[in-house]
């Protein structure tokens, strides 16, 4: 099974690129979706979290406050580092769960759709890695605008992640999505046919290596946390 990467920075277009790819038969693992799970009321990683921030991050009904937990993390680092380290081994087993699920199907290509794919060094184990690009100026002004943020609330967002410029160069491929969503969809198309084409024996010893590094990866997260 071919795992390929799919990151970019906060409000590039992964979500945008994702769909096109999954309305042309490519199944998608979003790592987002994930860790809304992993913080779903009463499960390990609502418990870690609780544990680490207090029930004072708690909503009435018990279910974790997102935009509270979020003005947090996005502006100070030590409790990003907090929330990373409580959720992002629960995000990892979430993930594993959802590839695994795709590998017992015997699914040939999967697209991880992992925000933080570099950071959580998880671009090690997928091939190609894409990073859906913009430029800054664009960025803020489609991420204020999807989540009718100000400046200050964007750019606290963006300054979270590690610089795109950065992911652009460490990336395989990228796709441009400072333009119109049309020029997008091309990039996207031109990327359907090298990720579905025929690959190298370097390629495929990696995306088994990549399948086999995620299991042990969960393994050794489930036997250190116990
Ligand atoms: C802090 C939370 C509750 C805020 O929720 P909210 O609904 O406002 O944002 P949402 O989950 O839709 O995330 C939007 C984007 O923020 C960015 N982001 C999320 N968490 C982080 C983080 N810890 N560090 C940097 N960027 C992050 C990602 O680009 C993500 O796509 C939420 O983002 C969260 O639980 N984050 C920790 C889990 C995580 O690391 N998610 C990234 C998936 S790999
Ligand atoms: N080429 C484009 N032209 C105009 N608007 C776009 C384009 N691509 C994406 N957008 C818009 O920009 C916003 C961010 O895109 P999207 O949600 O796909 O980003 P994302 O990288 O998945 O964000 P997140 O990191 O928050 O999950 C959305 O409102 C989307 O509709």
């Amino acid at each position: 099974m071919r795992l390929i990467g799919l990151t970019g920075g906060i409000a590039s277009g992964k979500s945008t690129v994702s769909r096109h790819l999954e309305s042309e038969g490519l199944p998608v693992v979003d790592a987002d979706k994930v860790a809304r799970v992993a913080l779903d009321k009463n499960t390990w990683g609502w418990k870690r979290v609780v544990a680490a921030f207090g029930e004072g991050i708690l909503r009435q009904d018990g279910e974790v406050d997102r935009a509270k937990l979020g003005e947090i993390i996005f502006n100070d680092p030590a409790k990003r580092g907090m929330l990373n380290r409580a959720l992002q081994p629960c995000i990892s087993l979430g993930l594993l769960y959802e590839v695994f699920k795709h590998w017992i199907r015997g699914t040939s290509v999967v697209i991880m759709d992992i925000p933080l794919l570099f950071e959580m060094k998880m671009n090690y184990l997928t091939n190609p890695v894409v990073v859906v690009w913009v430029d800054r100026t664009t960025q803020e002004a489609r991420l204020t605008k999807r989540d009718n943020s100000t400046i200050e609330q964007a750019r606290a967002r963006i300054d979270s992640q590690l610089p795109l410029d950065m992911k652009r160069e460490m990336a395989d491929y990228v796709i441009d999505n400072s333009g119109t969503l049309e020029d997008t969809k091309m990039h996207v198309d031109k990327l359907k046919a090298i990720i579905t084409g025929p690959q190298t024996w370097k390629e495929i010893a990696l995306s088994r290596f990549g399948v086999a590094a995620i299991v042990a990866v969960a393994v050794a997260f489930v036997l250190r946390l116990r």
